[in-house]
């Protein structure tokens, strides 16, 4: 059984703030794009994950773990224990998704694996409650079972749909090494401290909505904003360069993807795009530059 995942961009990440449980309250669009991870469900004697990288891409698969804190195999775990079988399974994962790159990879490995276990273990995936198990695994995992382009409330988990119309052509810029995502949250609180700045409660931008539902790129590369780009530049002070590069080289918006360090340039038509991921690998600003389109649908079975 084997269920096709995409990565996602955040296209406006407002963060509010810091709760007792020490998550943040979000305004998270979400807009899934064309870049995908695969994770194969084989039946087998115990819990095992394999993990390999896709063909031409350029994803640091030692930095995976292929114990139980693989989230694909907690995933696994947790809904054999919701169904009560026995959570015997190796997962084969495909990863095109960067590894702690902001663009929810790990999170995508395990909405897959819950809706390839769901198959495997014959059990109906409404009935099983995979969206709250998802939840229950992490903030952005809900969003990789649903797809396309919606908001996320709460921590990010409380999803609605958005309306959008045609399709948006992105280029993404991997970094070497990754982000921690506790961290970049971390250095947003304390550069709020610092600069005396109440966290503001975030509030869905109508010009970003607005601009969706019109299939407006220009109008759209003007809205996308990410409260997490501060910090994700503090740490991670080369990503300016990547961005100021983008924005030089034409793209209508740039941006950190979530907690970074992939960067994510939106571009006007497919043919800007490639236009855009040439020009953008001629600078040597990043690790690899891949073009993706979305929204696409959330994890499929294939
Ligand atoms: C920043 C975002 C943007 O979509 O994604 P990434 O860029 O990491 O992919 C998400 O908020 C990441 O979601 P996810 O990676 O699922 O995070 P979780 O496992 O739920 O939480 C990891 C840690 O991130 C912080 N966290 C996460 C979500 C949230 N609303 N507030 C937080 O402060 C907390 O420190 C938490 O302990
Ligand atoms: N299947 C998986 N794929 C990638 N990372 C995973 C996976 N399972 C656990 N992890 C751990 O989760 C961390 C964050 O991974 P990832 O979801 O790729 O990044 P991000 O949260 O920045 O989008 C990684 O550094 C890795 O240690």
């Amino acid at each position: 059984m084997t269920v096709r995942v995409p990565a996602k961009v955040n296209l406006q990440l407002g963060v509010g703030p810091l709760r007792d449980d020490g998550y943040h309250d979000l305004v998270n669009v979400f807009h899934a794009v064309s870049l995908f991870d695969e994770v194969t469900a084989v039946p087998a004697r115990e819990p095992r994950v394999t993990v390999e990288a896709a063909p031409d891409a350029q994803v640091a698969i030692q930095d995976v773990p292929v114990d139980g804190g693989n989230l694909a195999l907690r995933a696994a775990r947790l809904l054999a224990g919701r169904l009560g079988v026995e959570p015997d399974v190796e997962l084969r994962i495909r990863k095109a998704i960067p590894v702690a790159g902001g663009m929810a990879g790990g999170s995508a490995d395990a909405a897959a694996a819950l809706l390839a276990c769901a198959r495997l273990w014959d059990a109906d995936p409404d009935a099983a409650g995979l969206p709250e198990l998802a939840a229950e695994i992490g903030s952005d995992v809900p969003f990789a079972l649903l797809g396309g382009t919606a908001v996320g409330l709460g921590r990010g988990e409380r999803l609605t749909p958005v309306e959008t119309s045609g399709t948006f052509h992105w280029v993404f810029a991997t970094a070497d090494g990754g982000l921690s995502t506790p961290a970049v949250y971390a250095e947003c609180d304390r550069l709020r401290e610092a600069g005396g700045e109440a966290a503001p409660w975030p509030r869905a931008s109508e010009e970003l909505m607005k601009s969706l539902a019109g299939g407006d790129a220009r109008a759209l590369g003007a809205a996308l904003a990410n409260d997490l780009q501060p910090a994700a530049l503090m740490l991670r002070p080369s990503l300016r360069r990547t961005l100021d590069a983008g924005r030089e080289l034409g793209a209508l918006g740039a941006l950190v993807s979530g907690s970074g360090p992939t960067t994510a340039f939106l571009a006007g038509s497919a043919g800007h795009a490639a236009d855009l991921a040439a020009a953008l690998a001629q600078e040597g600003v990043a690790r690899q530059v891949v073009r993706a389109h979305g929204p696409v649908p959330g994890a499929t079975v294939v």
